[in-house]
């Protein structure tokens, strides 16, 4: 599928993902801390997890909010992940060229819109969060939370029923630090329509938890699923924001 002939969007000059060059960043200390709410998912509550070919996508429910750390309220969709293969890195963005061996979106959209899909075609419409994962020593017990159901999705299509858990748990210990900038979805439609945020702070898993994500999913049934990432695309005179010197 051509990207840009099929879908125009993707070949717009607000596209995504980018290189984070520290150089070009600006100080902007307004943009605040995330105030999020609902995000403790109780256990009796079950979320679908489901392998569409090209991720692995956790929908959530529709209570999870966040605030302060944009201009306005937005509610979480879903999560969903983009990783390499066995040594090769996955992260969509890249900080000064270092590519991460992971990357975890949280897509939400304004409040404003009544649906995403509504929202997803206006500026501002989206705001997703983005934190690099990358191989610690100790093992990461949030991620465990859906790690284990991977085999379960294995092949494109399947879906199952995980447990509520604490979704906050997925994303950096610490969440004042960040990089902001406009952008878009990194998949067609491309819409230009996202508020990104890029967490300073990253997701330590371990080595064991990384390669269950690069080695249990597959699309169309043989092909493994990896390297599902995007190339970083041109900035053409956007500026990076950043809320830390
Ligand atoms: N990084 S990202 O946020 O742009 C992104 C990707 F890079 C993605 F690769 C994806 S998955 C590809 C799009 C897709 C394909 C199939 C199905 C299905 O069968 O249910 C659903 C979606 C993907 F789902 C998303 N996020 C979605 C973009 C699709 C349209 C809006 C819905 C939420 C955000
Ligand atoms: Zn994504």
């Amino acid at each position: 599928m051509a990207w840009t002939s099929d879908f125009h969007s993707c070949g717009g000059a607000s596209q995504s993902p980018i290189n984070i060059q520290l150089s070009e960043t600006i100080f902007d200390p307004s943009l605040r801390p995330f105030l999020l709410s609902g995000f403790d998912v109780p256990e009796d509550e079950k979320l679908k997890l489901k392998n569409n070919g090209h991720t692995v996508v956790l929908d959530l429910p529709d209570n999870l909010l966040i605030h302060n750390g944009l201009p306005q309220e937005y509610r979480a969709a879903q999560l969903h992940f983009h990783w390499g293969s066995r040594g090769a890195p996955g992260s969509e963005h890249s900080v000064d060229g270092k590519r991460y061996s992971g990357e975890i979106h949280v897509v939400h959209y304004s409040t404003e819109y009544s649906t995403i899909q509504e929202a997803m075609t206006q500026p501002g419409g989206l705001a997703v969060l983005g934190a690099f994962l990358e191989a610690g020593s100790e093992e990461n017990p949030t991620y465990e939370h859906f790690l284990t159901y991977l085999p379960q999705v294995s092949n494109e299509g399947q879906d199952t029923e995980v447990p509520g858990f604490n979704i906050s748990g997925l994303l950096p210990g610490r969440m004042e630090r960040y990089y902001r900038y406009n952008g878009s979805l990194t998949t067609p439609p491309c819409f230009q329509s996202v508020n990104w945020t890029i967490f300073n702070d990253t997701i330590k898993l371990s080595e064991r938890q990384i390669s269950m994500l690069e080695d249990t999913l597959h699309r169309d049934d043989e092909e493994i699923l990896q390297l599902n990432f995007r190339n970083a695309q041109h900035m053409h005179g956007r500026i990076i924001l950043a809320n830390f010197r």
